[in-house]
């Protein structure tokens, strides 16, 4: 596999050591000419106890390898030991404070007094563009996440059905057929990004869909690095990647308006058609601009968080013999059930009945989320569990830490997807947030569950599968997959 973004930087002792010294001479002089905030010449701020590191740098370097290795619940836990649960460190260049805790995530996703603002860092906003539904709050936001929801509600999902196990079922038949072996992450990315691709916004495959896939994934690999835009650096080249990207929707955008002005595409064809008759309360166009950041951020969100369950599914399926006899007993059941039936599709209520399927999938997130946390701006002094957190510097939400705690899940390091069986899940508010929480909540779940579920089950009725490298690590760049691209030999079952 290529290097991924951090190990070009973080494992190159002499790149890394350029950078630093360029990267800190700049900032150096940047900081002569910069002013203290205002506040801190009047109030002393009691900020929560923690190392903000190196100058600079902060803790950005061996954080970024924690969590590349997937080791940052270690980071944090080891600080929550030293500091408590809510502690400052810098990361991804800013002061941050991590907050450890269900109270500490709905302080972060709902700080009711506007204290705290959606302001991912650099990187990502370089990346996703400041237009990003992720960034926006107001109007513009409600508007752009209505259209997004539109497509990703119980009607529509309910018609993707039949059309999603089509697609399925053709591009594994295509991808896998008279394989013996394959790398489970690069056929699972191709296979997500082909699926919201034709679904979701009428890119059909070819050669446009390969390349836009291509940028996509070195562009993935520069969100999370260090923020520094030099070159042979991971961010460097998710800004070309990036360039490359808009360029293509760009026309692509222009190719789908003059499709609707002339009748050929309807508006509820596809989010692009959907995205280009929208119009502010003014009754005005919205730009381009927001619409390719907001492409962009869908087309990522909606694959790579996918490639990475389904890729940590096929792992666990391999070596854990209680869950993969659960599935298949289920899948199985459901095959039977649809014995006679013409229409071989497979539909809503058939993925009503795989409960135990999805449970799976639940307690793999619990204890593996794709999206580790994210980061929120203070956009106003604040303060939180007796400590002040002064404007301008950053707070951080995560899934992992919640979801491993003994006083939300017993026994946490147990895997049990029947914690997620029962009729009625007990655990407390915002403690178990694979998708996040509050107004920028994935919209996508629902999407998620079906594409994964449809997936799994093809995959599951035919073919047992092994894995080819015993122990295979894990990395997260940012969502977890394992290291080596999980190789894996393929045994086609007998029908
Ligand atoms: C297993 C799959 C997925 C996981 C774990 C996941 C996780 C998340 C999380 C944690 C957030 C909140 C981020 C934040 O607050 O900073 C989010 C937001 C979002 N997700 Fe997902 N997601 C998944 C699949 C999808 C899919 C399939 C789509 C689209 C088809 C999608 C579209 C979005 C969008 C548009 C947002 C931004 C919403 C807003 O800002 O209002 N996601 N997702």
């Amino acid at each position: 596999m290529p290097a991924h973004g951090l190990t070009s930087l973080v494992d190159q002792p002499v790149l890394l050591a350029l950078t630093l010294i360029i990267v800190t001479s700049t900032l150096i002089f940047t900081c002569l000419k910069f002013k203290p905030p205002s506040h801190s010449q009047h109030k002393v701020l009691l900020v929560p106890p923690g190392s903000l590191g190196l100058p600079f740098i902060g803790e950005t370097i061996g954080f970024l390898r924690a969590l590349k290795r997937d080791k940052a619940q270690e980071w944090i836990s080891k600080r929550v030991t030293k500091y408590g649960s809510v502690f400052k460190t810098s990361v991804l260049g800013c002061p941050t404070v991590f907050i450890v805790s269900a109270t500490g995530n709905r302080f972060v996703f709902h700080s009711n007094d506007n204290s705290i603002m959606i302001n991912h860092p650099k990187t990502i906003v370089t990346i996703l563009g400041k237009h990003t539904m992720l960034e926006l709050s107001g109007n513009l936001h409600k508007l752009m996440r209505g259209a997004v929801s539109s497509f990703l509600g119980p009607e529509m999902l309910r018609k993707y059905v039949g059309e999603m196990d089509l697609l399925v079922k053709q591009q594994l038949s295509l991808e896998l057929g008279g394989k013996e072996t394959v790398k489970a992450v690069k056929l699972l990315k191709r296979l997500a990004f082909r699926v919201t691709c034709a679904l979701l916004f009428a890119i059909p495959p070819g050669s446009e869909q390969d390349l836009l896939l291509e940028d996509f994934t070195t562009t993935i690999r520069g969100l999370l690095s260090l923020p520094f835009n030099l070159p042979m650096t991971p961010l460097r080249r998710a800004i070309r990647a990036r360039e490359r990207i808009c360029n293509r929707l760009s026309n692509l955008i222009r190719k789908r308006r003059k499709e609707v002005m002339e009748g050929r595409v309807s508006l509820k064809d596809d989010m692009i058609s959907s995205f280009v008759n929208l119009r502010d309360e003014n009754g005005k166009d919205i730009g381009d601009d927001v619409l390719i950041d907001n492409l962009i951020s869908l087309m990522i969100g909606s694959h790579d968080t996918i490639m990475s369950l389904l890729s940590m599914l096929l792992r666990l399926i391999a070596r854990n013999h209680v869950v993969r006899n659960g599935i298949i007993e289920e899948q199985e059941a459901i095959l039977k059930e649809r014995e006679g039936v013409e229409d071989d599709k497979l539909t809503w209520n058939d993925l009503q009945k795989m409960k135990y399927t999805w449970s799976v999938a639940q307690e793999l997130m619990r204890m593996n989320p794709p999206v580790f946390g994210s980061f929120k701006k203070v956009v106003k002094d604040t303060s939180f569990g007796g400590f002040d957190i002064p404007k301008g510097w950053q707070v951080c939400w995560l899934a992992n830490v919640t979801h491993t705690d003994k006083n939300n899940f017993p026994d946490p390091e147990r895997f049990d997807p029947s914690r997620f069986m029962g009729p009625s899940k007990s655990f407390p508010p915002f403690s178990y947030i694979p998708f996040g929480a509050g107004p920028h909540v994935c919209p996508g779940n629902e999407f998620a569950r079906i594409e994964v579920l449809l997936i799994l089950h093809h995959l599951i009725v035919n073919y047992k599968w092994s894995e080819m490298v015993p122990d295979e690590p894990i990395t997260r760049n940012p969502t977890p997959y394992p290291s080596k691209g999980l190789p894996i030999k393929l045994h086609p079952l007998e029908k």
